[in-house]
């Protein structure tokens, strides 16, 4: 019988520490994620899952006094060597954040915003990239009639499918969600679930969740953090139905968090 393939490595990290000044936020992560899988990140408020999060795209380096140990590769090349574009990895490695935060803008102007930004100017070529992208971001059919109204008209879980979209149009390999749907009702979020396991055909994807729930319900894998630790990494039904360490059971189980 032939083994079935293994997915590529997309995501290699060792040895990760990450400080805020003198103050140590995470210890020493070893954590591979491969291609095209949802991975999730899961732990009690302050465990260290945003900052982990941001380290995948150096997006901390906006923050003074922090510092960074170990190495995260992607595709093999080390994201912190200092002849790195941090440009060109934010675009590869786009983020979805908390509130949907769309441009005070048309709904085209916002998902034609980055290949604008990025030089492209024909118009047939913006128009494609836009309809490709919402469509991805299953949006196209609800919008397709108002693209030159503003993106604020929008309700929050389209503005957020809004967002995504536009991650979508500078054409990233991996997308970063940190708690995507926590500022959605349940049939927003319902949808953006939908999305996320669309997503995976084509892109890797690395989920923060506080909705222990919704990480069962999208992630192939999960990793429980706590005080900057990773406790246990694993295929997700594991983490849920069979966890290894006795920190993790308590954290699923509700006895803390
Ligand atoms: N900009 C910052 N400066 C200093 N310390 C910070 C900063 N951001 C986060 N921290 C600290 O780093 C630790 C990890 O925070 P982080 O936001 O990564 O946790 P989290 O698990 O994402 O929490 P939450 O679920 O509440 O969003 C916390 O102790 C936090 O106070």
């Amino acid at each position: 019988m032939i083994a079935p393939k293994e997915q590529d490595v997309k995501i290699a990290v060792e040895g990760l520490d990450f400080f805020y000044g003198q103050k140590q936020a995470l210890h020493n992560i070893t954590m591979d994620i491969r291609e095209n899988e949802v991975f999730a990140f899961i732990g009690p408020s302050g465990c260290g899952k945003t900052t982990f999060l941001r380290v995948l795209n150096r997006m901390n380096d906006l923050i003074p006094y922090t510092s960074v140990k170990g190495s995260v590769r992607i595709d093999g090349q080390d994201i912190y060597d200092p002849n790195v574009d941090v440009v060109q990895l934010r675009k590869a490695v786009g983020t979805v954040f908390q509130k949907p935060n769309p441009f005070p803008i048309s709904i085209f102007d916002n998902v034609a915003y980055g290949p604008k930004a990025n030089g492209l100017k024909n118009k047939q070529q913006l128009m494609e990239i836009v309809e490709d992208s919402l469509r991805q971001a299953a949006l196209w059919d609800e919008v397709k009639d108002r693209l030159n109204e503003s993106a604020l008209g929008l309700s929050g879980g389209q503005q957020q499918r809004l967002c995504i979209a536009r991650v979508m149009a500078v054409k990233p390999e991996i997308i970063l969600m940190d708690e995507p749907t926590s500022a959605l009702d349940p049939v927003a979020t319902f949808k953006v679930e939908e999305l996320i396991t669309e997503l995976k055909k084509n892109y890797t994807v690395v989920i923060v969740t506080h909705n222990m729930e919704q990480a069962a319900r999208v992630s192939d894998k999960t990793a429980f953090f706590l005080d900057g630790v990773v406790i246990e990494a694993d295929e997700t039904n594991n983490i849920f139905t069979n966890p290894k360490q006795k920190e993790t059971e308590d954290y699923i189980s509700g006895k803390f968090g």
